[in-house]
């Protein structure tokens, strides 16, 4: 099993910095950090992570195609791998779409620009001229001026459709998701685009996670992010996990209500235990280890620990160190 952390840059860089140090000296393998237009930006957050750090693979978790132009992508992870010495990976996905429409970007056909960017950046990184006439890119001739080295790309998906795409065009796929469940009804869109394939792919549990010696405390932490997940899943994920729409709209209207006055209190109210231990990993560390085992069971071969991580996140990421991440 392979771990990774995920940062969102809403904190000032030097917080990122010391983290991304001390996930790398707790044993983590893979640092990936977010990337929203309202956020510090994400490769500049790399470079200073690639800067501070000697072996952890630094990766956009993830970009997308329509605020940011694929061969700018490709020419920014290029040069993270450039400056980390070839650590940089890549993760694509179609974007947030609230956020993307907030700066005016109009978001549409999400499979068909994913598919066309990922080809795109591909091409470009072979270092050779690209000629390619897509629906929403299109080159002439055009070539980075410096070598890219071999950066494997990674999607972020959730639906069948984007899980199979990932499949077929990615070196893995990133997948906000918890529960073995929800990997157990993945795995069959995975193999469905993996089929006569005849390569490594990586599956990423891409989680909140929130760990502490005391489970309440660490499930409490989750309770805020948990809402956040629970506000923007389908409703397939709902039904499948047998979480009532009742539940479901009381955390929406407490989250409504936290924004409006402020009273995260009632948030922490209307997410049950139930949604914790369907949208996090959260517990103990033994909690967190039996989860981990249980994910591994049905195909994951990378955790990435995302927020809270824990009441304490310094302490948190030791504690993975010290007792989840194997010697
Ligand atoms: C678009 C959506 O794809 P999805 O992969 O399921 O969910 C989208 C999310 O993954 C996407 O919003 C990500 O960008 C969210 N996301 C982040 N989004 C961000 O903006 N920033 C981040 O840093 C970020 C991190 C992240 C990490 C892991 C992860 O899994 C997702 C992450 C979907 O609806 N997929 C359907 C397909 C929809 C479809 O069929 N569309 C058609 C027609 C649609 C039309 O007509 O417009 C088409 O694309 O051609 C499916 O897979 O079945």
């Amino acid at each position: 099993m392979r771990f990774g952390i995920e940062f969102v840059p809403n904190v000032r860089y030097y917080e990122l910095e010391y983290y991304s140090k001390l996930a790398e000296d707790n044993g983590f393998g893979y640092v990936w950090i977010t990337d929203h237009y309202n956020n510090r930006n994400v490769y500049a957050m790399l470079t200073l992570i690639a800067l501070k750090t000697q072996n952890m693979r630094i990766g956009a978790g993830v970009a997308n195609p329509y605020h940011t132009h694929p061969a700018i992508i490709a020419s920014a992870i290029a040069t993270v791998n450039e400056i980390s010495g070839g650590r940089a990976v890549l993760g694509i996905a179609a974007g947030d779409r609230v956020t993307l429409e907030r700066i005016g970007v109009k978001w549409e056909k999400p499979l068909s620009k994913i598919k066309e960017a990922v080809e795109v950046i591909k091409a470009l990184h072979t270092g050779k001229p690209v000629n390619y006439d897509g629906d929403f890119f299109r080159m002439q001739g055009a070539r980075l001026d410096f070598k890219a080295g071999r950066i494997p790309i990674y999607v972020g998906a959730q639906g069948p459709k984007m899980l199979k795409l990932a499949a077929e065009i990615g070196d893995g796929v990133l997948i906000n998701a918890s529960h073995p469940k929800d990997f157990e009804v993945a795995r069959q869109n995975i193999e469905e685009g993996l089929k006569d394939k005849n390569k490594d792919f990586d599956v990423v549990a891409y989680a909140s996670l929130s760990v502490d010696k005391n489970g309440e405390k660490a499930k409490d932490a989750a309770k805020i992010v948990v809402a956040f997940i629970v506000a923007g899943s389908p409703d397939i994920v709902f039904e499948r996990h047998g979480i009532s729409q009742e539940d479901v709209m009381r955390v929406k209207t407490a989250l409504n209500n936290a924004f409006t006055k402020g009273d995260w209190k009632s948030v922490h109210e209307a997410v049950t235990e139930e949604m914790v231990d369907i949208f996090s990993i959260s517990g103990t560390p033994d909690e967190v280890i039996e989860r981990i085992e249980e994910l591994s069971k049905v195909g994951v071969t990378q955790v990435v620990a995302g927020s809270p991580l824990g009441p304490n996140k310094a302490k948190a990421i030791k504690i993975m160190g010290r007792e989840i991440i194997p010697g």
